[in-house]
């Protein structure tokens, strides 16, 4: 994994055992999973929202958003990025993953 996504995990984890003030992290942490939930959710919404308008600057700050509100709640699920590049390390090793094709489906 790149070091931004480690030096991430790693910032979300010291929130998670060193609580701090003004922290947005512990905020959410406080809120609990719902909250963290509804994060991920209106963050995807706005992601998909600036891919359709185009918008490039915006989209890679959205995904930013997106990226961050992800990784609370892997640490909040207790998923590590360890275990999400063993995942893709196992399919990295696969080719033709592409399912039966139906002309039917070619619009969904
Ligand atoms: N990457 C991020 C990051 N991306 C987005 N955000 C925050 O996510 C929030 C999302 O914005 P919104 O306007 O949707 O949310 P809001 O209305 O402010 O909040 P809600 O009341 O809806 O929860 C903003 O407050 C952003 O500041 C982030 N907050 C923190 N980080 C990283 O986490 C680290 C630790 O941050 P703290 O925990 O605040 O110290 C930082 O150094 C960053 O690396």
């Amino acid at each position: 994994m790149s070091k931004a996504f480690e030096s991430m995990e790693y910032v979300i984890q010291q929130r998670r055992e060193q609580p701090m003030e003004k922290s947005y992290t512990c905020y959410l942490f406080e809120k609990g999973m719902d909250k963290i939930l509804k994060k991920v959710g209106e963050e995807t919404a706005e992601t998909i929202i600036a891919a359709k308008n185009g918008d490039h600057e915006n989209l890679v700050g959205e995904i930013n958003d997106l990226l961050y509100h992800l990784m609370v709640m892997m640490n909040e699920a207790g998923v590590t990025l360890a275990e999400v590049e063993e995942e893709m390390d196992k399919r990295a090793g696969k080719i033709g993953n592409l399912k039966q094709f139906h002309v039917s489906d070619h619009n969904t």
